[in-house]
């Protein structure tokens, strides 16, 4: 491994576990949508995304993906509309159940979880030897950018309420999904030019095989993330894995 720079982390499998996403940030959305939408229906941010969730579900529909189920934008104004709200819901817990990365439902749950983590429902858990290598990479001067599916603000409340506590001043940047697909090797191109680096000089880490192919492809240094409760890799992938990243060469 060459030296770098840049730090890219993805959260999910990597910072963090898959099992506090999955057991905890997951149930918290599906547990309160209903009540997310009987009481919050006409403010103006939860509108937003709802009709983010309305032109996705309507774009799943003349996809033919089976489980779409249309939803009509003028219905989202009527507070009253029962069959509104069926669908949205609806919508939200096909998404949830298949665990699609689709910015609409991202946002959806980051603007939902913002409430848990407010009210103290929520603390989010980072794996420790992840925070112990922020902290010296930072304190070695590179820089630590992240690169989730979940919405920017969904991992500014996960690392800004940590179990390690306020972590953001580690974290230079965020990218979500809105700069492209994780799978895509242009999104690592667009991140590297953003950030006013060749994408040499960054070490993207990840649990998933997918986004490492995309990342290399696009010129950045690789590690795979090895955690419990990750997707096994493929032996006959032969990228460097870290089970433990204070012991990532600096
Ligand atoms: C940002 S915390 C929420 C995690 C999440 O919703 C998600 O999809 C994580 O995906 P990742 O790209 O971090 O594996
Ligand atoms: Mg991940």
């Amino acid at each position: 491994m060459s030296t770098y720079d840049i730090v890219l982390l993805d959260i999910e499998g990597t910072t963090t576990p898959i099992s506090f996403v999955r057991d905890v940030l997951f149930p918290y959305v599906a547990n309160n949508a209903k009540a997310f939408l009987e009481q919050r229906w006409e403010d103006p941010e939860m509108q937003k995304h709802m009709r983010a969730i309305a032109v996705q579900a309507n774009k799943d529909v003349e996809a033919c993906i089976p489980e779409a189920i249309p939803i009509a934008l003028d219905s989202l104004a009527d507070p009253q509309s029962a069959e509104a709200k069926r669908r949205v819901l609806a919508n939200i817990d096909w998404q949830m159940k298949a665990d699609r990365k689709i910015g609409a439902l991202k946002g959806l749950q980051g603007y939902m979880w913002r409430f848990g983590y407010e009210a103290g429902q929520l603390k989010g858990v980072m794996y420790p030897d992840a925070v112990g290598a922020i902290k010296k990479w930072v304190q070695n001067e590179r820089k630590v950018y992240i690169y989730s599916s979940g919405s920017v603000e969904a991992q500014k409340l996960i690392f800004g309420y940590s179990d390690h506590g306020d972590l953001l001043r580690y974290i230079s940047g965020h990218y979500d999904t809105k700069i492209g697909s994780k799978l895509e090797s242009s999104s690592y191109t667009t991140i590297a030019g953003d950030i006013g680096v060749s994408p040499e000089h960054i070490l993207f880490v990840s649990d998933n095989i997918k986004e490492i192919l995309a990342a290399d492809k696009a010129g950045m240094q690789t590690m795979v993330s090895v955690r419990p409760g990750n997707v096994p890799i493929d032996t006959k992938y032969e990228y460097p894995k870290s089970t433990n990243f204070t012991e990532i060469p600096l």
